[in-house]
């Protein structure tokens, strides 16, 4: 599978077009059941399962954090994570913590003088770009604004790389988890709330891989002349 933003770019990969990619395979092989496909991306072999009652389960491997594998240019810790990292975006400093679900991510939960985002009220479109073209990120970066209800359920925004705010972004819902776990605000499965609609998540231990179950659903059939 090859995945383009709206911009042209070409990232390594995209969680929700796995999904949709798992499911137009069922639908043109007329498949029904549990359903288990490995695709080759550029993050590598991903494996979709369509599960029983329709919805797509993800095993979207393991997260990356080593700082310079994300990749970033901030200073790592002294495991070489950027794990509760400060980055100054326009003055304002920011709490981030940064990795790679295959793709770059920064996730922030909060700014050094905000504790608590209330994320409906943020200007994507102003402060996204900030984030996603900052000195930082050598790659651009997908950037994740996320509140926390509880320690099983958080609640995210999205300014995508290449593709600005948009309504889902799988492989950022999978950053999202690990940066909450990471930094103490969350269980390893989790509910997320995106504006298109919610993903179930699983940073599982005994394997360190990341999980996500959501639905796809065949909305039209086109083509398109090239
Ligand atoms: N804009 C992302 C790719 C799409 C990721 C997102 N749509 C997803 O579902 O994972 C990037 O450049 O890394």
């Amino acid at each position: 599978m090859r995945v383009f933003n709206s911009d042209g770019s070409e990232p390594e990969m995209c969680g929700n077009g796995v999904r949709c990619f798992a499911r137009l395979i069922a639908e043109l092989e007329n498949l029904s059941g549990k359903q288990s496909f490995t695709i080759h991306t550029g993050a590598g072999l991903i494996v979709p399962e369509i599960q029983e009652d329709g919805k797509v389960r993800v095993d979207m491997g393991e997260p990356i954090l080593k700082a310079s594998e994300v990749p970033t240019k901030l200073p790592p810790n002294k495991d070489q994570s950027t794990v509760k990292a400060k980055l100054d975006v326009d003055g304002l400093i920011w709490n981030v913590t940064c990795l790679s679900m295959g793709n770059p991510h920064c996730v922030t939960f909060s700014t050094e003088s905000n504790k608590d985002l209330q994320v409906d009220e943020l200007n994507l479109a102003d402060i996204g770009p900030k984030f996603e073209h900052h000195e930082m990120f050598p790659a651009q970066t997908n950037t994740e604004f996320v509140h926390v209800f509880s320690s099983n359920h958080l609640k995210m925004r999205v300014w995508e790389r290449g593709a600005g705010a948009t309504l889902a972004c799988g492989t950022g819902a999978c950053a999202v988890v690990v940066a909450a776990v990471l930094e103490g605000r969350a269980e390893g499965s989790c509910t997320v709330d995106l504006p298109g609609g919610p993903l179930d998540i699983e940073w599982r231990e005994d394997d360190n891989h990341v999980y996500m179950t959501g639905p796809a659903e065949v909305v039209f059939y086109g083509s398109v002349p090239l």
